[in-house]
């Protein structure tokens, strides 16, 4: 499962929002898209997912252009999980999940027991087993997180695209589901805000800028000190994670820079 993205340009109210973008997903690669708020990330993946007409440019999967897809052959190639994820209806966690399994079925076909066994299975991988007769309504922004995720899961796709999956997770349930998401061994892309979650999980991070695309490389390749000032305007030390060897960054904002200069005086001065 190859994607490939070629001069593309995404217009919304008749202005470039995605400006000119090329790059290139290759099978079984993790790739990251990074960038400030409105840099055009979710923009870029809508245009992909098809939610968005480009208005110029090519994408290309497996070197067709996905235009081409019939809708039900895109959904069996490629699963989405978007930044607002609401459901119009209640519906049981189970039977959410089990529409991962639609693009696989034809029109009235009910499900089989091995639908059931997926969609079961799904919600085990992101630690929801018992929650099947849950209402979907009464569940937390976590727990909804993680029904979305199950039922992309359960779809059973080559492709995920996902924007900001991570929303609503704590610590453990955000590092849960990108080792899942690693461990399947699909080609991910996906929209990420925190950097050490992108260094820790992406072969490869997109790096956007203002729609434009400023920087495509290995983590230890795009996140530096230099570009994280350039493009997000914090100042960072980049260290390397003495267990994973992964790069990793850590902040320091003005206020924090006064109060070690702060402590610093007054340790000098009481000494
Ligand atoms: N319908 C629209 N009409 C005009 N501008 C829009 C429209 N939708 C989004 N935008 C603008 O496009 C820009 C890119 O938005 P987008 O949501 O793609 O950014 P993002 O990088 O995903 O941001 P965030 O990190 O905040 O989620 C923003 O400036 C946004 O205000």
């Amino acid at each position: 499962m190859k994607l490939i993205v070629e001069k593309l340009v995404t217009e919304l109210n008749h202005q470039a929002i995605v400006q000119d973008i090329s790059f290139y997903v290759n099978e079984g690669e993790f790739v990251g898209v990074i960038g400030p708020n409105g840099s055009g990330k979710s923009t870029l993946l809508k245009t992909l997912y098809r939610v968005l007409k480009p208005a110029e440019g090519a994408v290309m999967l497996d070197d067709e252009a996905i235009t081409s897809y019939q809708h039900k052959e895109f959904a069996k190639k490629v699963a989405v999980v978007g930044q607002e994820s609401s459901v119009p209806f209640d519906f049981s966690v189970l039977d959410l999940v089990l529409m991962g399994r639609n693009p696989h079925k034809r029109l009235l076909d009910q499900e089989t027991k091995v639908d059931h066994d997926i969609a079961i299975d799904a919600l085990k991988h992101v630690g929801l087993e018992g929650y099947e007769q849950r209402s979907f309504a009464t569940l937390s922004g976590g727990e909804k997180q993680r029904v979305i995720i199950a039922r992309a899961i359960a779809q059973e796709p080559s492709f995920f695209i996902l924007d900001e999956p991570t929303n609503h997770l704590d610590i453990h349930h955000q590092l849960h589901i990108l080792d899942v998401l690693q461990r399947s061994n699909m080609t991910v892309l996906t929209a990420l805000h925190d950097l050490n979650l992108a260094a820790s999980y992406c072969d490869r991070i997109i790096v956007m800028q203002d729609g434009r695309l400023v920087a495509n490389g290995s983590p230890k390749e795009t996140l530096t000190k230099q570009l994280l000032e350039e493009v997000f305007q914090v100042e960072a030390t980049i260290w390397t994670h003495p267990l994973t060897q992964k790069v990793q960054v850590m902040y320091v904002s003005p206020g924090m820079k006064q109060g070690i200069f702060d402590h610093q005086l007054k340790s000098w001065l009481q000494s």
